[in-house]
């Protein structure tokens, strides 16, 4: 068979990519996604978020190896698997970031990002529903909406915040991005509303693009070259959810424009590099032949590293397995089965900010997420639910640390080595004790302090700069958000170039949060898919 592009992922970028390309009706798409169509009610209600970190089907659920900077730890990295991608497991979260960060991209070399060049791409996938000015677009297929969860203590997170000098931001995409508030949400009617739900089932339901094919249960293992040109995929088909390699059939696909590989930032330099493209060393110790050798893929990890300050609360309304809790819960259910409303519609994080450790009137430096619920170990520790409290997640925007993705196997199915070495800078680690200092002064403040019981995280006992830094060894985590493995760029590390094709090679471009160069200043879900949408435009130009 034979496709113009055929597109590698049906996550964030490749859901917004199928849908752009196949507007063009005079071309042919092919989607190919490893996963399933997601569309369980699981995936749709926004508290179900910690089963899905349970669930194989819907999320890989990788572990880096042992973290020398992190206390030996393995470091869990969840990402979404089938159509929608991370966004179909993801806390909904609509961030774009700051100006400065795509300036920054642009200053890089990167033609054509600025943040006034990218803004467009933004509006034009946004259907906003509260905020109409200049930041916002009305006409786009995500639906952005403010979270009908509104629980109180998010209000009292927002009051114990502004107390301490904190402007309120009612808007954190809009002009600036400082101060505390509430986070806007991929949501639409109480449910979540993902890449696949926003660019795809509604071009499935509607039977409207016949030129776009979506293939699930299809994992690609080898994008096929002829001399520096690619020409198509290999990949496994298969009915059941894991590789049945009795089951599976292999089947090759030819595109005659263009790969567009859009497999997330773990998967996207795995594949290049089983396919022959990278670092030729770790190519030469695997015996994979050499199609392109570009240092670069793989390399520039980066994530933001969170810590969790974790406070017990005297109150009946907290997420948690008590029976007080229990019993608020399930008059919640009822009202989100009636009416989509109440705390099922809550995405965990609903209050937040950026804030800076150098001052009031600095650029942030640190985002705030706030949780009506006590969590430790990304929601996995269960005893926590046994408790009454909150959790302030507290990540530093832009951390200098590098990791790199590797592999020990030419095999797609065996997973690729994250290798995060977060903490590994000095700036991060002392940035890091800075946020913990300055999110424990939130509890001290009323209305929080008022029913504060106790710190549960890091405790009274650890307070030396050494025991905080010692606590976040132990403690922090990522919060998801990894970027930068195959960058765009014109250095020699580069994997793409600013028009996302692949450096030295024809036919080929990769398009997802890997080609990030440096990390956003938030979340990367939209930043993510303004890329594909910016991304479509350009290979639409060259054709
Ligand atoms: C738990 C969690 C919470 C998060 N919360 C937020 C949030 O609140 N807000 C926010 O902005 N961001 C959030 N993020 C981050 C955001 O969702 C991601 O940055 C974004 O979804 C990345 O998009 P992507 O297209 O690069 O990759 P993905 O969306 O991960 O898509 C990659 C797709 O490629 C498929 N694939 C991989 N390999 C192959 C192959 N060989 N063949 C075929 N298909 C393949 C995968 O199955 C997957 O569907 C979160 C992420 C996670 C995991």
């Amino acid at each position: 068979m034979t496709y113009d592009f055929i597109i590698i992922g049906g996550g964030s970028a490749g859901c917004v990519l199928a849908n752009r390309l196949s507007a063009r009706a005079g071309f042919s798409v092919c989607l190919l996604e490893t996963g399933g169509r997601n569309q369980s009610p699981l995936i749709k209600t926004p508290l179900a978020i910690p089963l899905l970190f349970r669930i194989p089907k819907y999320n890989y659920g990788f572990e880096t190896p042992v973290q020398p900077t992190q206390a030996n730890r393995h470091i869990y990295n969840p990402r979404g698997r089938g159509l929608g991608g991370s966004s179909a497991i993801n806390a909904m979260l609509y961030v774009r970031g700051d100006r400065q960060d795509y300036d920054d991209w642009a200053a890089l070399g990167n033609e054509g990002w600025s943040y006034d060049e990218v803004l467009p791409y933004f509006k034009s996938l946004e259907r906003q529903e509260r905020i109409q000015d200049d930041f916002h677009g009305q006409h786009g297929e995500l639906n952005v909406a403010d979270s009908r969860s509104n629980h109180p203590i998010g209000k009292e997170f927002i009051d114990a915040a502004t107390s301490l000098g904190y402007p309120f931001n009612p808007d954190f995409n809009g002009e600036h991005q400082a101060g505390v508030g509430h986070f806007q949400v991929t949501q639409k009617n109480g449910q979540r509303h993902s890449a696949a739900d926003a660019f795809i089932h509604p071009l499935q339901a509607s039977k409207s693009r016949k030129n776009l094919t979506v293939l699930s249960y299809s994992r690609v293992e080898k994008i096929l070259f002829e001399g520096d040109r690619a020409i198509g995929v290999r990949f496994q088909q298969s009915q059941l959810l894991e590789s049945d390699k009795d089951n599976n059939k292999t089947v090759e696909l030819r595109a005659n424009k263009e790969v567009i590989l859009c497999a997330g930032a773990i998967h996207s330099p795995q594949l290049l590099m089983v396919s022959g493209v990278g670092p030729k060393d770790q190519l030469d110790a695997l015996h994979i032949p050499l199609v392109k050798e570009i240092e670069g893929v793989g390399k520039n990890l980066q994530d933001h590293v969170d810590v969790c300050i974790v406070n017990q609360q005297k109150r009946h309304d907290l997420i948690s397995l008590r029976p007080s809790s229990l019993w608020w819960l399930s008059n919640q259910a009822f009202d989100y089965f009636r009416s989509k409303r109440g705390a099922f519609t809550t995405s965990l994080v609903e209050t937040g900010g950026f804030i800076s450790s150098k001052g009031l009137d600095k650029r942030p430096d640190i985002q705030w997420q706030f949780i009506a619920s006590a969590m430790d170990d990304h929601g996995r520790n269960i005893k926590m639910y046994g408790v009454q409290g909150t959790t302030l997640h507290a990540c530093i925007l832009r951390p200098k640390s590098r990791g790199e993705i590797r592999i020990m196997s030419a095999d797609i199915t065996s997973p690729p080595v994250i290798d995060s070495n977060m903490l590994s800078h000095p700036h991060d680690m002392k940035l890091m004790i800075e946020a913990v200092k300055l999110s424990r002064q939130i509890f001290q403040q009323a209305p929080l302090s008022l029913t504060n019981v106790k710190e549960i995280f890091p405790g009274e006992q650890v307070q030396s700069d050494e025991q905080i830094a010692a606590f976040i060894q132990e403690k922090s985590n990522n919060i998801y958000h990894p970027v930068g493995t195959c960058k765009m760029g014109i250095d020699e590390m580069a994997v793409v170039d600013p028009t996302l094709k692949v450096k030295g090679l024809n036919g080929l471009r990769v398009i997802d949060a890997s080609i990030m160069p440096n990390l956003i200043s938030g979340n990367t879900n939209a930043p993510t898919m303004m890329i594909a949408a910016k991304g479509a435009e350009m290979i639409l130009a060259d054709y």
